[in-house]
């Protein structure tokens, strides 16, 4: 029987937590999250999925096998910190902070870890995370298959080199509000060409579910999937026209390219601080 220690209770906590429970790979009552210092969340969590949780570090961790670190990246230091006397060679420290390296991680505990750092998204909350996993040498093949267990309850797990992760950063963790930045602009658009709002969005949901499952399936590339759609001097046409008139594609281009760029600034200001020389 596992049992896990959330440090942070924000809403990829509570994304995992969900996932777990409807997988059941840890029983309610070996779950336990804390926070920084609000109890109203805590007791919300508590409400709703039956698990517990603390303020008192020592009950938080003892006997825990996993630790997941879900603080903003910013509240690392400290948070690491306050909890540092607790952790253990033997545990599972699963961090899913962004820009946040395994060696910082280890630099702010003082010690060495058996670290899994991933990358997922808030669609865990639905079993559909896309979620990306680099681990440290000191990972034991258990502590890999808990792992693989772990992400596996909340969508698509893929290992990477560390390296790699602000770059999924930018294109998968951030990636659902590039999405729903689109879905905003469909939704407002088809109030003003005159729909009504609730079968709009329904369309516009079916549509991208549509459109993603012919990426998954077809053996057809997304450009050639984009042209079979659109007529010559037809109504795809004219629309695609003002989108590239606008340069949107290359927009989303220069977007994932801004917050790949930022999770490595978060992940060296955190080092320069730390004086621990900077990250590639
Ligand atoms: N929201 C997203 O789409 C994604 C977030 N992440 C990462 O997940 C982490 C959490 O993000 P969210 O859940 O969105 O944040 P959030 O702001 O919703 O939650 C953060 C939680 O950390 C707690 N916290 C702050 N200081 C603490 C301390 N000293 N000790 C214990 N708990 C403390 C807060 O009380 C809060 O419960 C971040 O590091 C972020 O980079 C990763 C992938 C996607
Ligand atoms: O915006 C952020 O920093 C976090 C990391 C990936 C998605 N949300």
């Amino acid at each position: 029987m596992k049992k896990i220690a959330i440090v942070g209770a924000g809403s990829m906590a509570e994304a995992f937590i969900s996932g777990i429970l409807e997988n059941g790979l840890i029983a309610r009552n070996n779950i336990w999250v804390t926070n920084h210092s609000n109890e109203t969340r805590l007791a919300g969590l508590k409400e709703r999925y039956g698990i517990r949780s603390t303020y008192d570090l020592k009950i938080l961790f003892e006997d825990a096998d996993i630790v997941m670190l879900a603080m903003k990246p910013k509240d690392a230091d400290s948070a690491i910190d306050r909890i540092r006397e607790h952790l253990t060679e033997q545990m599972l420290v699963v961090s899913v902070l962004a820009g946040v390296s395994m060696n910082t991680i280890e630099t702010l505990a003082r010690k060495s870890l058996s670290i899994a750092r991933a990358m997922p998204n808030t669609s865990a909350a639905v079993g559909k995370s896309a979620t990306a996993i680099a681990v440290n040498s000191r990972i034991t093949n258990h502590q890999l298959e808990t792992t693989k267990q772990l992400f596996g309850t909340v969508g698509l797990a893929r290992f990477v080199e560390e390296g790699q992760l602000d770059a999924v950063t930018g294109l998968s963790g951030s990636g659902p509000a590039y999405i729903y930045y689109l879905i905003e602009a469909m939704e407002n658009s088809a109030a003003e060409i005159g729909l009504e709002k609730e079968m709009a969005k329904e369309l516009i949901v079916q549509t991208l579910i549509g459109a993603a499952e012919m990426v998954r399936n077809s053996s057809k590339s997304s450009e050639q999937l984009r042209l079979d759609v659109t007529s010559p001097g037809g109504t795809t046409e004219a629309g695609i026209r003002v989108l590239e008139k606008h340069g949107v594609q290359q927009a989303f281009i220069s977007c994932i390219q801004a917050a790949t760029a930022q999770s490595k600034k978060m992940g060296n200001t955190l080092e320069a601080q730390l004086k621990v020389g900077t990250s590639t």
